[in-house]
C-alpha cells in the first residue's frame, strides 16, 4: 500500500489506456487499432474488488456475456498481485493459462514496473492490455458494443455527463476510494479526515435519495452502479476492516433501501460474490488484519423488498 509523509493513502496511476472503439480509432486516450468485435476482448477480475465489480455490472446489464470472455482470479491476494488457482468461483486464467496476473502484464509490456491491478480488458487478437482503469472500461461497455449489445441502455447519456461526471467525481474521492484512504491511512489525522469526509458524502447522498429514485437525472446512469460496489461491501468490510464505523449502510434507510434496489436489478446478484469479497479484505491485508480471520456476520438481506417504486426517477419533477 503506497501512503504519503502524512500518512493519507495514494492510489496509484492505471497504466493502459487504449480504447476499444466501434471502428478501431483511438479513443480519449492511447493507441487506435482495437476495433470492437465480438469475441475479441477478454475481461481479467477479482469478485472481490470494486472497480472490477464496475465492469462485471456492464457487462451484464449490456448483455455482453456472449461477446467479452471473463476470468477471475482467487480471492487472496498475495504480494505479489493477483492469481489464478482452485477456489469456488474463481476461474483459470482462460486465455494463456497463466498463474499469476502479472504475467499478462508482462506478457504485454516486459519491462512494466507498475502495481498489477484488476480489471483488466485484453485484447486476444494482439495479445495485449487495452485497458486497466475501470472508469474507461465501463465507458467502452457502455457503448462501444452497441451493435451487438443493448443499445437501448446508454448509461452515460450526453445530455446527463456534466452532472453524472460531477457526481462520480464527488463519490470517488470520498466514498470509493474514500473507504481505502480511511481503511490505510497510517496516521490518526489522516484517519479522521477521510472518515469525516467519507461521512460527510453518505449524509448528502442519504438525503439526495430521500426524493430522488436515483442520483442523477430520471434514470439510472454509471454513477448509480459506480456507488452501488462501495455500498454492498460497506457493512460486510468497510465498517470494520477499514474503521469507517461511524455509521453502518443500514442505518441509512435511503441508500440501505436503494442498495437493494440495484441488487435485485436483473442479473446484479451473480455478479455479487460476498464470500469473495469478505475473503479478500480480511484475508489479503495483514498490516490491518495480521491473523485473517474473516467475520462471520453481518446477516444481511438485499432482497428485501426496497419500496422504492414509489419514487419516480427525477424526485416528483421537483428537480435536484
Ligand atoms: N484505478 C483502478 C484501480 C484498480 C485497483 O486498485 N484494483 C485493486 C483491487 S480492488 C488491485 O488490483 N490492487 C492490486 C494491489 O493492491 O496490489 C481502476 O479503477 O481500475
Amino acid at each position: 500500500m503506497k501512503t504519503n509523509s502524512k500518512g493519507e493513502f495514494v492510489r496509484w496511476e492505471s497504466g493502459f489506456r487504449h480504447w476499444v472503439t466501434p471502428d478501431g480509432s483511438p479513443g480519449p486516450s492511447g493507441d487506435g487499432g482495437f476495433k470492437a468485435e465480438p469475441g475479441r476482448y477478454h475481461l481479467y477480475v477479482s469478485y472481490a474488488c470494486p472497480w472490477a465489480h464496475r465492469t462485471l455490472i456492464l457487462r451484464t446489464l449490456k448483455g455482453l456475456e456472449g461477446l467479452i470472455s471473463v476470468s477471475v482470479v482467487h480471492p487472496l491476494m498475495p504480494p505479489e498481485s493477483w492469481v489464478f488457482g482452485e477456489y469456488p468461483g474463481a476461474t483459470p486464467d482462460h486465455v494463456h493459462g497463466f498463474e499469476k496476473l502479472h504475467q499478462l502484464y508482462a506478457h504485454t509490456a516486459p519491462d512494466f514496473d507498475g502495481v498489477v491491478t484488476v480489471p483488466v480488458l485484453y485484447d486476444k487478437a494482439r495479445e495485449t492490455i487495452v485497458n486497466n482503469e475501470s472508469a474507461e472500461i465501463v465507458r467502452m461497455l457502455n457503448s462501444a458494443f452497441d451493435a451487438w449489445a443493448r443499445a437501448d441502455l446508454d448509461l452515460y447519456p450526453a445530455q446527463l455527463r456534466a452532472d453524472i461526471d460531477a457526481v462520480n467525481a464527488v463519490v470517488y474521492d470520498t466514498v470509493n476510494n474514500g473507504v481505502y484512504r480511511t481503511g490505510f491511512a497510517t496516521t490518526q489525522s489522516a484517519y479522521e479526515a477521510a472518515f469525516d469526509q467519507l461521512f460527510a458524502t453518505l449524509e448528502e447522498l442519504e438525503v439526495r435519495l430521500a426524493r430522488r429514485r436515483y442520483l442523477v437525472g430520471d434514470r439510472i446512469t454509471e454513477a448509480d452502479w459506480r456507488l452501488f460496489t462501495t455500498l454492498v461491501r460497506f457493512d460486510p468490510v468497510y465498517h470494520g476492516h477499514f474503521k469507517c464505523n461511524l455509521k453502518r449502510l443500514v442505518d441509512y434507510p435511503n441508500l440501505w433501501a436503494y442498495t437493494r434496489e440495484l441488487y435485485q436489478m436483473p442479473g446484479i446478484a451473480e455478479t455479487v460474490n460476498m464470500d469473495h469479497i469478505k475473503r479478500h479484505y480480511y484475508g489479503s491485508h495483514p498490516s490491518i488484519n495480521p491473523n485473517g480471520i474473516v467475520p462471520k456476520g453481518p446477516a444481511l438481506d438485499f432482497t428485501a423488498p426496497h419500496g422504492r417504486d414509489a419514487l419516480d426517477g427525477a424526485g416528483g419533477g421537483r428537480g435536484r
